[in-house]
């Protein structure tokens, strides 16, 4: 069975968060769009979850935080993903050094690390934690697991580190194994950090030598200087959101149709079978783009 919602768009992804705490505590953060922290799922909540994923055509599975890897049974959860699904994990990459390999024998396929800045003074300006270097130990260890390709997801931040492109394109050319992402804050109140993408992706695009446009959002991902770069840009994108191929549940165990959005939430805490499948199917009717 493949689930499609009202517009006509598959749902053929699942970003489950697994928990909303993290050790770091970075000015912009959306927290997956939760804004009422309470008990995270059970390994035995997410696992019935994973069961109906695999049986209404969830292709992907995203495992998302809060930072995922705080969670002890990290690795049980991972290697609880159906077979057929391919499972993946945003992080901010601060304990991937000692996880990376169980992770990856568990079945994880690849690694998202969120990294804003290469300058350690600024990095703690943005993260509130000195821990750059472990998260480049993270890179290593993820790369040395064959968590790949690692996406460096990298979220511009006006006056902060727009002057860091360079750095973070040289950082990933030449290496395979990693692709550039480069993430537009989400503005909802007209954040002053909100920095605008056109110029820089217009620079990118004209010196390309090959565009991809991906399924997912229609983004755009550019093959530049022997980096690859993909860019997000979801803010006023009707075409993002007309791509949007995504599902979420929150930590707390809610189906969240849309990332932007906390008024049409599904409660599936406690909720088997096909009682729970069901309530996926009411949540997928839910679904609407944000940007129309
Ligand atoms: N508006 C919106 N933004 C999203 C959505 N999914 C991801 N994003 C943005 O994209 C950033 C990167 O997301 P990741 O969690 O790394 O995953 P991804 O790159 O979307 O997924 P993959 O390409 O499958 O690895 C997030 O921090 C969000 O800012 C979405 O569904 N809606
Ligand atoms: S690492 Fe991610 S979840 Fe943690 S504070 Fe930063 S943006 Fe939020
Ligand atoms: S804002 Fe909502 S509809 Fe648009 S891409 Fe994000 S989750 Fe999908």
């Amino acid at each position: 069975m493949d689930l499609h919602d009202s517009y006509g768009r598959p749902i053929s992804n699942l970003r489950i968060s697994v928990n909303s705490g993290c050790n770091l505590r970075c000015v912009y953060c959306h927290r997956e769009g939760e804004t009422k922290p309470e008990t995270p799922l059970s390994l035995e909540d997410i696992r019935a979850i994973l069961d109906v994923a695999g049986n209404i055509g969830i292709r992907t599975v995203k495992f998302t935080g809060g930072e995922p890897l705080l969670r002890e049974d990290i690795v049980e959860i991972i290697r609880s993903v159906p077979p057929g699904i391919e499972s993946s994990m945003t992080t901010n990459g601060t304990l991937l050094g000692s996880l990376a390999h169980d992770l990856r024998d568990a079945g994880l396929a690849r690694v998202n690390i969120s990294l804003d800045s290469l300058n350690p003074e600024t990095y703690k300006s943005i993260t509130g934690t000195g821990l750059l270097s472990d998260v480049l130990e993270g890179i290593e260890a993820a790369r040395d697991a064959g968590l790949t390709p690692i996406k460096i997801n990298m979220v511009l931040l006006k006056g902060i580190n727009e002057g860091e492109i360079d750095d973070f394109i040289h950082l990933v050319s030449g290496d395979r194994h990693l692709i550039l992402q480069i993430i537009e804050l989400m503005d909802l109140g007209g954040c002053p950090l909100h920095a605008d993408l056109s110029e820089l992706e217009e620079k990118i695009a004209l010196h390309s030598r090959k565009v991809i446009t991906r399924r997912m959002h229609h983004r755009k991902k550019y093959c530049y200087e022997g980096a690859e770069i993909e860019f997000v840009r979801p803010w006023h994108n009707s075409d993002f959101c007309n791509h949007c191929t995504r599902m979420r549940v929150t930590s707390d165990g809610k189906l969240k149709p849309c990332l932007l959005r906390d008024d049409n939430l599904v409660d599936i805490r406690g909720k088997r079978g096909v009682e729970l499948q069901q309530l996926f199917l009411a949540a997928a009717k839910k679904r609407e783009p944000y940007n129309k």
